[in-house]
């Protein structure tokens, strides 16, 4: 292994953490201190963005740094002072680490320093356009290294922004993927990364540098599909909602309700969203053990729409969350509106006009007190569950504690909701005058779902039941004879254990 200077710490057994190099040297006043006397002499090739904020937190981590620029007079006072800042050919020279901060197209204008970088680690740091990634067949890192065969091509820091370089670890995604065909020479930039704060992810060899190329290019890919749905089921509720509580009363009685869009109409959709993707995180863990009781088995793989759908609970969880706080912070609203003060104001006119003192209907009040009460619970009850899903709370609970909180906690929350909808509802449903179009209350078409899970939840409580799913979960088959199985199919199996 390279050595990586004098300031290397020893590091004691359990540290894996601990950075074998003290990272930001930095000096009472809060500027960069000089590297010290001997510290590892790192080389950058290019004085862009990047290599800026490279040779800052390299600086910063106590490395000696060498930046070699076509112009080193133009970009030197861009760089930290204690960096070097001299011509491509002078920077290569010394250093064992060589990090080609400059774009794919210009490594070619690199050629001409093949001799001097022969036998040096080269560390590929950039990242491909969406059409240069589709474009090129071969990442990067690959191309590089076909361009210096005599050198070891390190895939890293790709995906760290020159931001969060600049700005430290702690304000960014500490991961960095590594990958390279040379394991001594990965496990010496894992040591830097270390150096850095940051925290160094092995991708395995080269060909993984595609694959870690693409990370920073995808944009949120396990939302895709949950947010889409979201958004596919608040078009379908908010069309229903316009429908009934907004043309039906213009078209058949002429009133212009058109008000009702922005606040009222919202808010009856989103509740019924957020109770439909509750449902939906919930529907296919009842699916799953429905299709093993049924097969009397675990080593059977699950459809492919039934796995995808397991593993975007998650995300259909938090868009529930989403849209259950946002109907509470309108619910808030809903009195602060104009119309709800004309209405109120109207209201008493109307008992004055006809005499009457008192109004209040017990029923009523008591329907409204439970229902609020209940809606509350169920949004307590939803942020624990958000907040459990945070990879840092997440990290911190056993299996045992985690699926307690997102398999008991989430089934109390959809009961909560369930009968909060109900409490809302109370007699609604049966009431001739709620039906407008002969369109029945938007909440009651949110029940069926939520009921069903209910109802099979309750059953596969039952002794005769628990027990079949039990035995079938712990790999005791139909006949009694455990089956060959494909370790896959056992972790998928496991991934619904906790319905
Ligand atoms: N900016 C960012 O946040 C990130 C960037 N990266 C990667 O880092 C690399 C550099 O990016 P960035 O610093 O932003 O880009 P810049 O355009 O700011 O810098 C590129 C540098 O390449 C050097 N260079 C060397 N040879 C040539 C040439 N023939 N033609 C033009 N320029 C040349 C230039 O330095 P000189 O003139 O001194 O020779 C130039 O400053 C890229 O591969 C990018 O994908 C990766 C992650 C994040
Ligand atoms: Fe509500």
């Amino acid at each position: 292994m390279l050595n990586l200077g004098f300031t290397m710490a020893t590091r004691m057994p359990g540290e894996i953490d601990k950075p074998l190099i003290s990272h930001h040297l930095v000096d009472s006043d809060g500027s960069l201190a000089e590297p010290p006397v001997g510290a590892l002499k790192v080389g950058i090739l290019g004085s862009g963005d990047f290599a800026r904020s490279l040779a800052t937190r390299l600086v910063g981590s106590g490395f000696s740094v060498v930046v070699g620029s076509r112009n080193p007079k133009r970009t030197a006072g861009l760089f930290p002072s204690s960096a070097q800042v001299t011509f491509q050919e002078e920077a290569v020279t010394s250093p064992g680490i060589i990090f080609v901060a400059v774009f794919r197209e210009h490594y070619s204008s690199l050629c001409g320093l093949s001799d001097q970088l022969a036998g040096k680690i080269l560390v590929d740091v950039s990242n491909p356009t969406e059409q240069e990634h589709l474009r090129h067949l071969e990442s990067n890192a690959e191309y590089l290294a076909s361009l210096f065969p005599t050198c070891t091509v390190v895939k890293a820091f790709n995906v760290i922004s020159a931001w969060t370089l600049q700005a430290g670890p702690r304000d960014g995604n500490r991961q960095v993927p590594i990958c390279s065909d040379q394991p001594e020479a990965k496990r010496t930039i894992s040591e830097m990364v270390h150096a850095m704060g940051f925290m160094p992810l092995d991708m395995g060899s080269l060909v993984s540098a595609r694959e870690v190329e693409a990370m920073p290019l995808h944009l949120l890919p396990a939302w895709k599909v949950p947010a889409l749905l979201a958004l596919g089921l608040f078009v379908c509720f908010f069309a229903y909602n316009f429908t009934r509580d907004v043309l039906q009363p213009y078209v058949q009685e002429g009133k212009n309700k058109f008000y009702k869009l922005p606040v009222s109409v919202v808010n009856t959709t989103l509740p019924c969203v957020a109770y439909v993707l509750l449902s939906l995180v919930y529907l296919p863990g009842v699916l799953a053990a429905t299709l093993q009781l049924r097969r009397g088995t675990k080593y059977h793989r699950f459809p492919d729409w039934l796995d995808h759908w397991l593993q975007h609970r998650k995300q259909i969880g938090l868009l529930s969350f989403f849209c259950a706080a946002l109907h509470a912070l309108y619910s808030f609203c809903l009195p602060l509106r104009r119309s709800h003060r004309y209405d109120l104001v109207n209201l008493a006119v109307k008992q004055m006009l006809t005499n009457k003192s008192h109004l209040w209907v017990e029923e009523e009040v008591w329907r409204m007190e439970i229902y609020l009460s209940l809606g509350v619970l169920a949004l307590g009850t939803l942020s624990l569950l958000a907040i459990t899903s945070l990879p840092s709370i997440a990290n911190s609970l056993n299996w045992r504690e985690f699926s307690f909180v997102q398999s008991t906690l989430g089934f109390v929350a959809l009961v909560l909701s369930t009968l909060h909808t109900l409490t809302y509802g109370w007699t609604r449903a049966f009431e001739e005058s709620r039906y407008k179009f002969y369109l029945p209350p938007t909440f009651t078409l949110t029940l069926l779902v939520p009921c069903v899970i209910i109802l099979a939840k309750g059953l596969f409580l039952l002794p005769c039941f628990s027990r079949r799913l039990t035995k079938i979960r712990r790999g005791w088959e139909k006949d009694g004879a455990v089956k060959f199985t494909l370790p896959a199919d056992s972790i998928l199996a496991e991934k619904t254990s906790h319905v």
